[in-house]
């Protein structure tokens, strides 16, 4: 088990975070928070267009995702309950049995977390607001479903984690970034992200990934294995359609088993 000195946790993000956080971004507390609903399968009610659903097929096995947060995908604690439910509402429809997760915006995957949502917070309310992002990404990691990222523009920390929580990864070529940049904002890696790095990249690379807080190139990206492949924008969806139907043509209990076995060792980890 991890140790984790929660006293100084605590007091890096009472003190420290929310102030780098805006120097990272150069803003105020500009946070503007209410965005369009509407979906169109019958059982999910999140209650917001936060992510857009797409039903791809008759059978309704394969479902799209589409993070729909204006202007960069920042996780917002909305966002992030939004998504836990869809992905929990999804796990539950026994015809569902892939998801794609992608973005509505043209250049950006996700931006991570929304570093506005630190600037003038208690303590109380920014633990609670990581929790929201740790659960969405819990879920997201240990669902029954097979799980593709198809990551159509810049993937930075928390956005990268997100795809890092699917089991394969698409980016699109182009002039995106794709990395976990924590260290380098001033957030110390939280040791479930860490461990959901090593656990796709194995422990050198991911060491090196996460220390060096570089932001990868989608080139870099396939090198260092934070991406499984590199497609022509145009091709994305397809190629995650073809990949996510090779999955979902294994037997879904095996599976949805060894899936289980393999990823729930991870959620020992929290800070
Ligand atoms: C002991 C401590 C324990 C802590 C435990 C924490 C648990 C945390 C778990 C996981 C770790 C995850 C961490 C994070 O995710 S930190 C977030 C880091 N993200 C970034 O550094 C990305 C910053 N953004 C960018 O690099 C770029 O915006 C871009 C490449 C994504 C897109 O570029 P571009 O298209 O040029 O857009 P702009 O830069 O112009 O941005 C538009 C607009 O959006 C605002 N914005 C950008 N990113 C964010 C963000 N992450 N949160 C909130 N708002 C964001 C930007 O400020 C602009 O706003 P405007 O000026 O008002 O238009």
């Amino acid at each position: 088990m991890v140790k984790v000195n929660v006293d100084m946790a605590s007091s890096f993000i009472r003190a420290v975070l929310p102030r780098l956080a805006c120097r990272h971004l150069k803003i105020g507390n500009n946070c503007n928070g209410r965005y369009l609903y509407g979906c169109n399968k019958r059982w999910v009610s999140s209650g917001s267009d936060l992510v857009q659903v797409e039903q791809d097929d008759s059978d309704n096995e394969i479902v799209v995702l589409k993070m729909n947060v204006k202007p960069v995908n920042a996780c917002t604690a909305e966002f992030n309950n939004a998504m836990t439910k869809l992905i929990k509402d999804l796990d539950a429809d026994e015809q569902s049995k892939g998801l794609i997760l992608t973005s509505t915006l043209p250049n950006v995957f996700s931006a991570g977390l929304q570093l506005t949502a630190l600037h003038g917070k208690s303590y109380d309310e920014i633990k609670e607001y990581f929790s929201t992002f740790q659960t969405m990404a819990h879920t997201l990691f240990t669902s029954r479903l097979a799980t593709v990222a198809a990551i159509n523009g810049h993937a930075i920390a928390g956005g990268c984690v997100i795809a890092l929580c699917c089991e394969y990864r698409v980016m699109a070529e182009g002039k995106f970034h794709n990395g976990l940049n924590e260290v380098i904002v001033g957030i110390p890696m939280p040791a479930w992200v860490s461990a959901y790095t090593v656990y796709a990249l194995g422990t050198n690379t991911a060491e090196k990934v996460i220390l060096s807080g570089k932001k990868h190139t989608p080139r870099e990206a396939l090198q260092v294995g934070l991406v499984d492949q590199v497609v022509p924008p145009d091709d994305l969806i397809q190629v995650s359609k073809n990949i996510l139907s090779d999955l979902i043509k294994v037997g879904d209990y095996p599976r949805r088993l060894s899936k289980e076995r393999l990823r729930k060792e991870l959620l020992m980890f929290s800070l």
